[in-house]
């Protein structure tokens, strides 16, 4: 039973849980004991819609047959090294195919190296320390990016986590997400070595970016000699083989991967122009290292899941799952709100009219948010139990579990709505 689990976990982990938002599941989260395309089977026997997946990872849903076959393959033949494997040649030669900013990459255990290694590159590149991050985007959890991030970071309340020299925190400038203004202004005035940015917002909620902000920040970084980074741990092939660089036609100097590509196993990259990969050790000075980077089990799963996406409509599916649902939803609510969608990554936000900052997304009714959550989970649907997450469709997410999916949100939605009027 999850509850007795629960309860030892308590005890054995702080706050009971391995990462934070997990224990934003009320009364207590659920413990998974199988994951079965778009489905969850908790301990307690239930069958759960998931829309977490896996926080983003899972294009395909959960244990695809062809990734969970290649991994197979792969235990058979070992799964650590120590030297380079044909597996980690093939897995790069695709994403560099694909993404248009890489020429050369690093492969990294997790998104947070990822951009932890970008930032340090941009620095060692450009011979210079400031970095310009926006308010709500969430880059990971290492000392240059816990400023003002978005996540669970703010869902803690965390605005700088403790423990961060304040020396770094100097290093780091912050400005709104959709604000050019800001961000050539800090050009201008400092020596900025590099602009990170998660190219569409998927930790504040969903927030697209405007076209003359994410076009401008290229040409403005470009004037000044700043590096561009785009984040894209969660949109990297998410939307679309070559992400949000592709869907934008915007392309950054260096771009940091994660999640999807390596097929739910752990991941991260960093992949660039190659002058500037060149910094990276041993060809640089700039450090790097991993006893698990590359490691052959991700990679495994990274190359399967890469070439599902290639040579099926998992996007067509998953994309069109999101539009079903957002669009219904959003006719389903009598309240104010926002619906934002982008490729098969959606959120609402509740009691407001505009979102195109993490400050407006701020004003957003939390609570409300979180009685939705609440009340599709005993229905079994799993939404992220946090308004800043995103909600995810996967290639899995048949017109069945969609058609269920719409049932239920009708279902809580007049029921929120009752219960405020009797309020
Ligand atoms: C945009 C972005 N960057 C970086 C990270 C950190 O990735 P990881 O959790 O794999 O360290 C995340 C995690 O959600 C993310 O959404
Ligand atoms: N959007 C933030 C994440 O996906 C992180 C997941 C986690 O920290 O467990």
């Amino acid at each position: 039973m999850s509850i007795n689990l629960w309860k030892e976990a308590q005890q054995l982990f702080a706050g009971g849980v391995n990462s934070p938002v997990r224990a934003l599941v009320k009364p207590y989260p659920f413990y998974t004991s199988k994951g079965e395309g778009p489905f969850l089977i908790t301990e307690d026997g239930k069958k759960i819609v998931d829309y977490v997946l896996g926080y983003g990872p899972l294009i395909l849903g959960h244990s695809p047959e062809k990734v969970r076959n290649k991994i197979m393959e792969q235990v058979q033949k070992g799964w650590l090294y120590g030297t380079p494997s044909r597996i980690e040649v093939e897995l790069a030669k695709k994403i560099i195919f694909h993404i248009p900013s890489a020429q050369k990459i690093r492969f990294v255990n997790s998104g947070t190296e990822a951009t932890m290694n970008a930032i340090r590159l941009v620095r060692g590149f450009t011979g210079r320390e400031k970095i310009i991050k926006f308010n709500g985007n969430y880059h990971g959890a290492h000392d240059y990016g816990l400023i003002e991030a978005g996540s669970a970071v703010s869902e803690y309340g965390i605005t700088i986590s403790k423990g961060i020299p304040k020396d770094i925190v100097k290093t780091v400038l912050l400005c709104e997400y959709n604000d050019l203004t800001c961000v050539e202004k800090y050009l201008k005035e400092e020596n900025v070595a590099g602009v990170i940015m998660e190219p569409v917002m998927g930790n504040y909620g969903v927030i697209p970016p405007k076209t003359d902000f994410i076009k401008g920040i290229r040409e403005l970084t470009s004037a000044f000699g700043t590096l561009l980074i785009f984040d894209e741990v969660i949109t990297g092939f998410r939307l679309g083989l070559s992400g949000a660089q592709g869907m934008f036609g915007v392309v950054p100097d260096v771009t940091t991967l994660g999640k999807i590509i390596g097929g739910g196993l752990p991941i991260g990259a960093i992949a660039g122009r190659r002058e500037i990969m060149d910094s990276i050790t041993p060809a640089g000075e700039v450090f790097n290292a991993g006893t698990f980077n590359a490691n052959p089990l991700s990679m495994a799963a990274g190359l399967a899941t890469i070439e599902e996406l290639e040579h099926t409509n998992a996007y067509e599916i998953s994309n069109e799952a999101a539009k079903v649902i957002s669009q219904e939803v959003d006719q389903m609510m009598k309240i104010d709100h926002v619906t934002h969608r982008v490729g098969s990554m959606m959120q609402f936000f509740l009691g407001v009219k505009e979102v195109k900052n993490a400050t407006e997304a701020k004003k957003a009714n939390k609570s409300l948010y979180l009685n939705l959550h609440e009340q599709l989970l005993k229905e079994g649907v799993f939404i992220p139990p946090s308004q800043l997450e995103t909600i995810f469709t996967s290639a899995s997410h048949s017109q069945n579990v969609i058609n269920f999916t719409i049932d239920k949100f009708r279902k809580v939605l007049r029921e929120i709505k009752n219960d405020k009027g009797s309020s």
